[in-house]
């Protein structure tokens, strides 16, 4: 007699469920658009952006002072130059610098004709038409050329690329106003569980109110995800089947929390094999074993343990890549960080543990972990006053103080 294997994966390593994960996610990229500059921030660019023209245009003066010619600069002493004009950033006169001319000129004007160098203000002294430049000034220095930043061509921005502020007034500068990135994710959170009540609401005997909506709303809405609602559900399979198929065919993803473990109103695996396909239940990490990770139709199904600080880190650390993964992002946008333990920390199972701590670096640049005291999962104050969730992986059971850890960083940390 056979053992009948289960149709999915299960029990895996962290490892194995992300590369799980991102190779099923891979499948659903989604589409593209193009959208104004202004709505572009944490937009992933959908093509390569290459530099249309110099930047800048043309060469220009780094400071307030006066152009003139780098040959004209006294070896000793101090020398008069003449002054022939005035050119301010934006003005459009054209002027040409002889020998012994200068030109007054603002920072971002362009260099006039025949002048090379900018004198800064404060180091020359002004006598009518006159302009005493001491000695010591460096030919062609507080000048910019066309083409420092970025010359006409010039790879700017790969596909893929997280549009951060600074990116996005690059490509202004470029002069883009409209650019092709992935359309954002839409996703529907559906919360579950007798025991909750909504915030606000009073608590009858048993119940909590439910954190994990405002929790695992306000993770998705960090990473852009477009929240197009949120429902509780009571531990109803009939309402809990409906929604799930309500929600997989209006979004891209449906995260929900809770009903995932062992007990007998947990009926989130159930319903996601009759009416969808299990990919993924149960992963060897701590907090977040029972998370369960499925599709129905297009719709990517993640199923978080209802665990407060469990749904956060299998967010972090299962969730997160896959929106990478359906958004395009550059593989290379996701550093790998890591620090010194403060103290030593010994674990007793096998799982990856991610363990809540906050950093600190010392007068020698030294990142050091210190692991919080309040490390249960139902504890929504050790991931509150977290900074990181250090990963500690499955093999290692004695960690010595000093030992160099890989973590995850919070949100609101950078
Ligand atoms: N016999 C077993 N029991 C449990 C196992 C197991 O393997 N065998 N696994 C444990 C682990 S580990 C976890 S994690 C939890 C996960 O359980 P579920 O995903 O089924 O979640 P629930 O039972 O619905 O809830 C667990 C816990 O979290 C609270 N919760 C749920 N939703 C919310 C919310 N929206 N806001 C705030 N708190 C919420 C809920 O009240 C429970 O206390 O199962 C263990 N049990
Ligand atoms: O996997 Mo559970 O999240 O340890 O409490």
């Amino acid at each position: 007699m056979s053992v009948e294997q289960p149709a999915y994966a299960t029990g895996v390593s962290l490892q194995d469920a992300r590369e799980l994960i991102v190779a099923v996610a891979a499948e659903h990229r989604l589409t593209t658009e193009t959208v104004a500059l202004e709505t572009a921030l944490h937009r992933v660019l959908a093509a390569d952006i290459h530099a249309p023209f110099d930047v800048p245009g043309f060469a220009n003066s780094a400071m307030d002072g006066f152009a003139l010619r780098g040959a004209d600069l006294p070896q000793s002493g101090e020398r008069a130059l003449q002054l022939i004009g005035q050119i301010f950033a934006g003005g459009d006169n054209v002027l040409s610098v002889g020998e012994g001319e200068c030109v007054r000129i603002t920072t971002g004007a362009p260099i006039p004709y025949g002048a090379d160098t900018v004198v800064i203000k404060e180091n020359v002294r002004v006598d009518g038409d006159r302009v005493w430049i001491n000695a010591g000034e460096k030919p062609g220095g507080n000048t910019r050329p066309a083409g420092e930043d970025y010359r006409a061509g010039d790879l700017a921005f790969r596909t893929g690329t997280l549009l951060t502020a600074a990116q996005l007034g690059t490509l202004a500068s470029f002069g883009c106003d409209r650019i092709t990135v992935t359309r954002r994710i839409r996703a529907v959170l559906l919360t579950t569980g007798d025991e909750l009540a909504a915030a606000g609401m009073p608590l009858g005997f048993g119940q909590i109110h439910n954190s994990n909506r405002f929790s695992l709303g306000g993770l998705l809405q960090t990473f852009g995800v477009d929240l197009l609602r949120h429902q509780h559900l009571r531990d109803d399979p009939t309402l809990l089947r409906a929604a799930l198929q309500q929600a997989a065919s209006d979004a891209d993803i449906v995260l929900s929390s809770g009903g995932v473990s062992a007990g007998e109103a947990d009926y989130l695996p159930g319903l996601l094999a009759e009416i969808g396909r299990i990919h993924l239940w149960k992963v060897r990490i701590k907090p977040g074993m029972p998370f369960l990770f499925g599709s129905i139709g297009q719709a990517l199904i993640f199923s978080l343990p209802g665990n407060p600080v469990s749904g956060i880190a299998t967010f972090l650390s299962l969730v997160r890549p896959a929106l990478d993964t359906l958004l395009g992002i550059n593989k290379s946008a996701r550093k790998t960080w890591r620090a010194r333990l403060q103290s030593a920390i010994q674990k007793r199972h096998s799982r990856t543990e991610f363990l809540r701590a906050t950093l600190i670096c010392d007068e020698n640049g030294t990142l050091w972990a210190a692991p919080l005291a309040k490390q249960g999962s139902g504890m929504l104050r050790g991931v509150t006053e977290a900074d990181v969730l250090l990963i500690v992986p499955e093999d290692m059971h004695d960690l010595a103080q000093g030992s160099v850890v890989e973590f995850l960083p919070l949100p609101g940390l950078i």
